[in-house]
């Protein structure tokens, strides 16, 4: 088995990183990639006031989730773990110790690699892994490399490899902490760890959550699912936005209720029950079980307390799960957008689709109706307000006609 370790300070993890962490994936044919935050690196000193190691930890986890190789790509704290200085040679022998047959690679960049030699116990560092090391820019070409790799060849019999970026991305977290701080850089991050840096206020970003911009909002939502759902809340905001704007709701607050509407859908129940418990959220007893049934109503919460947005879209996101009596315009068209938004791919989704720009209540009624037709097969049950949103729209002489 060949396993990379990844080893930075990733305060905060860039693109950069994130570059170097799939090219080398690809490059080394690893069956297995530890991104390994350092708890107090070795060589420099951390920012006075740098965020805590499990904001940093959380960081890194966002960016390994992006990676989308669950198994395969694996956050370590191993070192945050451990108390004093994060030694590589102490790290690279606590893996070894893991995993004995596996074969070893430290992945780093040019500035590592170049002083690699008067790191902590070199030799065991060489001797335990292989050194994969990448340019950060355009200049880091082999004539940076090959003195070097020929020092490390002769003085510790180094294993050296390197690999070339396709995307160079030329940037160093210091920089980006200095651009953060001056409202920039969000160009340097993936969306979810902007998102994460601005709820926590981390690097001086002091952005006020009820006035974000767009692009702001959509990275705080996104810094609280996984990037797996990220896919589908894009194309909720998308399909919300086009029903808004042919039935002649808000566009902008369908986009909003579209954009925020899963925020809390990771939560385990006992936080979600808290939020509940925080914003005087009651709860019957099937919701006081249901982890599923919450999510809508925290992130209702999250929507209305956190980020500002006004009651329509508290409401909207409130009632997309269970549907209810008595649904707005707003509300029926984020239901509808979750059911059939551009990535939905199950049978009849079309005829949804259909209905949905043809008669948005019959579309309403066929999608209550399949959603309890469909927990009953799987003997899930009904929540009473996805039953009274069915009895109401018959009430309203809304029928399928077949
Ligand atoms: N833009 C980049 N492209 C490729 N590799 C990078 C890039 N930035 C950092 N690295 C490499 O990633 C590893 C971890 O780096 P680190 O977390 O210290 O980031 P950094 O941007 O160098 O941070 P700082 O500016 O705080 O020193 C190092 O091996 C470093 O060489
Ligand atoms: O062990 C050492 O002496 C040593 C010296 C310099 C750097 N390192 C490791 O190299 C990695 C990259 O460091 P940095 O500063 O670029 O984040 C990180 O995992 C550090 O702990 C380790």
């Amino acid at each position: 088995m060949k396993i990379g370790i990844y080893g930075g300070t990733f305060n905060p993890p860039h693109l950069g990183h994130l570059a170097a962490a799939r090219t080398a994936m690809d490059a080394l044919k690893l069956d297995k990639l530890l991104l390994m935050p350092a708890a107090i690196p070795p060589h420099k000193v951390l920012p006075a006031d740098s965020p805590s190691k499990e904001h940093r930890l959380a960081m890194v986890e966002i960016m390994a989730d992006a990676m989308n190789l669950p198994g395969r790509v694996e956050v370590s704290s191993l070192e945050m773990d451990r108390e004093g200085k994060s030694y590589t040679s102490d790290t690279l022998e606590a893996i070894h110790k893991q995993y004995p047959d596996a074969e070893l690679w430290l992945l780093m960049g040019t500035d590592m690699f170049l002083t690699l030699h008067h790191w902590h116990d070199p030799g065991t560092i060489t001797r335990l892994a292989g050194i994969c090391a990448f340019g950060r820019t355009e200049q880091d070409g082999e004539a940076v490399f090959a003195p070097q790799r020929e020092y490390l060849a002769k003085h510790f019999g180094a294993k050296v490899v390197t690999i070339t970026l396709p995307g160079l991305v030329d940037i160093s977290s210091t920089q980006l902490r200095d651009l953060l701080s001056r409202e920039k850089g969000s160009e340097y991050l993936l969306p979810a760890v902007y998102g994460y840096i601005l709820m926590h206020r981390l690097y001086d970003t002091s952005v006020v959550l009820k006035e974000l911009t767009l692009p702001q909002l959509r990275a705080c939502s996104y810094s609280m699912i996984r990037a797996k759902r990220v896919p589908h809340v894009m194309g909720v905001e998308e399909e919300a936005v086009r029903l808004a704007k042919f039935w002649g709701a808000d566009p902008e607050l369908a986009r909003h209720a579209g954009i925020l509407h899963d925020c809390t859908k990771y939560l385990e129940l006992e936080p979600q029950l808290e939020l509940c418990r925080k914003y005087g959220i009651e709860l019957d007893s099937l919701e006081q079980k249901a982890v599923k049934l919450l999510h809508s109503k925290t992130g209702a919460c999250i929507a209305k307390y956190v980020f500002g947005e006004p009651e329509e879209v508290y409401q909207a996101i409130f009632w997309h799960t269970t549907g209810k009596a008595n649904m707005s315009l707003l509300d029926k068209i984020l239901y509808m957008a979750d059911y059939i938004e551009p990535n939905r791919d199950f049978d009849g989704v079309e005829r949804l689709r259909k209905l949905a720009y043809t008669d948005l209540d019959q579309a309403m009624l066929l999608g209550v109706e399949e959603t309890i037709a469909d927990m009953k097969q799987r003997g899930v049950p009904i929540h009473t307000n996805t039953q009274q949103a069915r009895d109401w729209l018959r009430r309203q002489g809304v029928t399928l006609g077949d």
